[in-house]
């Protein structure tokens, strides 16, 4: 399987969204994420449901909603209703991970779980059944075009055994400071989606950015 590449429209230019929406529809992407902040569960606000479901009026590709808020339980559905396909969850934000999941999936989107740098993939062992898809965050979630941090290589490496050891296919999802340098090592350690937002948005021509992310073997 090749890798999926996802966009991060936080780093458009939102004066031109529909703009950029179409050059993603016109590139290689996969998917287009979209970066829900809330200003608690990180320090940065960023755009709610009706940015959204503009997003999604214009898209060709599957939302990818990645929400960096507290008690998400509370906007699932609006997220559903804006054009969610995946929606992932933080694992430090959920009491009752299990629950969430089970909304998510009742919703008819597919369920990811986000974790910070800092928390340990084993936090998973027991909740990866549920999980479509595990966003591990290479940055400290909050902003776009920070470092990448190098744990998320050992991250991926045990994630993909313990996905491996129980059958499972489920997706792991690279997400902060993703290049053209540290994609194939990503790849290698087995990430299958790679999110990238400063490295597509600023390069000169972000659909031959997205076609090189891509052909990475
Ligand atoms: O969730 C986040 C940041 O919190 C990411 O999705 C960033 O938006 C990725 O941007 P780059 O690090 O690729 O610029």
């Amino acid at each position: 399987m090749s890798v999926k590449i996802a966009p991060s429209i936080l780093a458009a230019d939102f004066a031109n969204l529909q703009r950029e929406v179409e050059m993603l529809n016109a590139s290689d992407a996969d998917y287009i994420h979209v970066d829900i902040m809330d200003g608690v569960f990180v320090p940065n606000i960023s755009f709610g449901f009706p940015v959204t479901e503009a997003i999604n009026r214009h898209a060709q590709k599957p939302l990818d909603v990645h929400l960096m808020i507290i008690n998400p339980d509370k906007y699932l559905e609006e997220f559903k209703k804006a054009g969610a396909e995946i929606i992932s969850v933080h694992f430090e934000a959920c009491v009752h991970l299990h629950r969430t999941l089970q909304h998510i999936k009742s919703l008819g989107c597919k369920a990811g779980v986000a974790i910070n740098p800092h928390t340990p993939i084993e936090h998973l062992e027991n909740i990866l059944e549920e999980v479509d898809l595990v966003c591990l965050m290479s940055v400290n979630p909050g902003f776009g075009g920070q470092k990448f941090i190098p744990n998320t290589f050992s991250k991926i490496k045990r994630l993909s055994k313990m996905i491996a050891d129980k059958g499972l296919n489920t997706l792991i999802e690279v997400d902060g400071g993703v290049n053209q340098s540290n994609a194939p090592l990503l790849v290698e350690a087995g990430a299958n989606v790679l999110v990238a937002g400063n490295f597509v948005f600023s390069s000169d021509n972000p659909i031959t950015t997205i076609k090189n992310l891509k052909n990475i073997q």
